[in-house]
């Protein structure tokens, strides 16, 4: 019903995706044709973390729906909304982020962002009912994938190589302090080469540690300690939990045995409420049973899948034994894998090249890297074009409101066309937009 709505340049085509505070549409930017993928974070967001709430999302997702077409309605389908400077999101604290929660997906997916497998985010626009987060548009999904097109049912090379992806990109979370805590084949995209992309941060924490039985994250995903913590388990000492980048590695054991077998092992990792679950952790061996995985497999998700979040294995140590696999099944197409040579898994795993050209296209800073804050940029512009390009990156405030006094320049953008029309709308409206949002704290369309 949100179609043909447009945002800016952005037309918004159809919805492809849904959940408890956000929208996800396919958008085709007017001026250049690009495919994009917009999705709306909406404010005044209750925390709501377990899979155990999906009906109530189904219902929040809906009054998101009509909340957004009125919206869209009041403003004749057309909004024209500041864009907010991405570094500045980035560094919002945790203090900041309590009183401006819808920034918090935003703020965690941006501090992973220079990670050539994380969902590149290109702008951030802003209104006073939802942040629209302007991405790049990918195809398929690694569910769809898996199992309506069965893509990896017979290449083994093919799961070695987005496994390996998946758990670069983990890794560089973890480095980075962001344990992304909904690790599941929906919240990872496809493009047309089989390179997978992480996205949704919406459930990601900074925290080290989670307390046992929390409940965050997809049932079929979430580690033991997070749903039906063993008694015989102990947290660390000081009792503040269980190791968050353990519960990613759980995750990533899963979506190994979806990628080899096309099947989950169990609903939900709790002993009481799942038999298939309760046999595994009397004896471990049971996937063998109820899966078709080689020795070589078993032993290693025997590894991944360990009840002791602590003795868990590592993300380094997975990538070199999914790497070195050479049976991934007991029988069929996957019983026999080519062991990776490490020229391949440097080119399966894009690297630092990929991260470095990554940056330069979109020119943010990371965190470890503020040099890249004095790249020139020497493309011409026309003076209009100049207008439009400074007033796409406007700056926020920590409260949420629109800082009009401290323009960015933003992404850099290539040369392009605007058509007449569409060029004087929108650079008054804009104006405007700022003016009247900032000082408001409402946003006045003057037409
Ligand atoms: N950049 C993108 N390109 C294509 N599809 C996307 C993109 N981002 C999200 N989607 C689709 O939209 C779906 C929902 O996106 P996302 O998980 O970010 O939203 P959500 O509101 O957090 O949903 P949920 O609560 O189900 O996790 C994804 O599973 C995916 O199918």
């Amino acid at each position: 019903m949100l179609t043909n709505c447009q945002i800016n340049n952005f037309q918004l085509t159809r919805q492809i995706g849904s959940g408890a505070y956000g929208l996800v549409f396919h958008a085709v930017d007017v001026i250049t044709e690009n495919e994009y993928a917009v999705k709306a974070v909406m404010k005044n967001q209750a925390a709501s973390t377990s899979a155990s709430a999906a009906n109530n999302d189904i219902k929040k997702s809906a009054v998101l729906q009509t909340q957004l077409y009125h919206y869209f309605k009041s403003f004749e389908n057309r909004l024209f909304l500041p864009s907010i400077n991405l570094d500045s999101i980035r560094g919002l604290g945790e203090e900041q982020l309590m009183r401006s929660p819808h920034f918090r997906e935003i703020a965690m997916h941006l501090r992973v962002h220079s990670h050539p497998n994380v969902v590149t985010v290109h702008q951030v626009l802003e209104s006073p009912l939802a942040t629209f987060l302007v991405m790049d548009y990918y195809p398929r999904d690694l569910f769809t994938s898996i199992v309506d097109d069965q893509h990896f049912a017979h290449d083994g090379q093919l799961i070695k190589k987005v496994f390996l992806q998946l758990c670069s990109v983990l890794k560089h979370c973890h480095d980075r302090g962001v344990y992304h805590c909904d690790i599941k084949p929906e919240n990872i995209l496809l493009d047309g080469d089989d390179n997978a992309f992480l996205c949704d941060f919406g459930l990601s924490t900074l925290s080290t540690h989670l307390p046992a039985n929390v409940c965050v994250g997809s049932s079929y995903y979430m580690a033991p300690e997070r749903i039906s913590c063993p008694t015989s388990l102990t947290s660390t000492e000081d009792n503040q939990g269980f190791p968050s980048a353990s519960g990613d590695v759980w995750s990533l054991g899963i979506i190994l045995i979806n990628l080899t077998c096309i099947r989950n092992p169990w609903l939900k990792a709790h002993q009481l409420e799942d038999n298939t679950f309760h046999y595994f952790v009397k004896d471990p061996k049971v996937l063998m049973k109820i899966l078709p995985v080689s020795q070589d497999l078993y032993q290693l998700l025997a590894d991944i899948l360990r009840l002791d979040p602590y003795s868990r294995i590592s993300l380094e140590s997975l990538m070199e034994r999914v790497s070195a696999c050479t049976r991934f099944t007991s029988s069929g197409p996957l019983s026999q894998v080519e062991a990776l040579t490490e020229e391949q898994v440097h080119e399966f795993i894009i690297g630092n090249r990929g991260m470095e050209m990554k940056k330069m296209l979109y020119d943010y800073h990371s965190e470890d890297e503020e040099e890249a804050e004095d790249v020139e940029d020497d493309t011409e512009y026309s003076s209009e074009e100049e207008s439009y390009r400074q007033l796409s990156s406007v700056d926020t405030t920590p409260n949420g409101s629109v800082d009009v006094d401290h323009v960015h320049v933003g992404v850099k953008q290539p040369k392009r066309i605007l058509p007449d029309d569409f060029k004087s709308r929108y650079l008054q409206l804009n104006l405007s937009t700022v003016t009247n949002y900032s000082s408001q704290g409402r946003w006045l369309p003057q037409y």
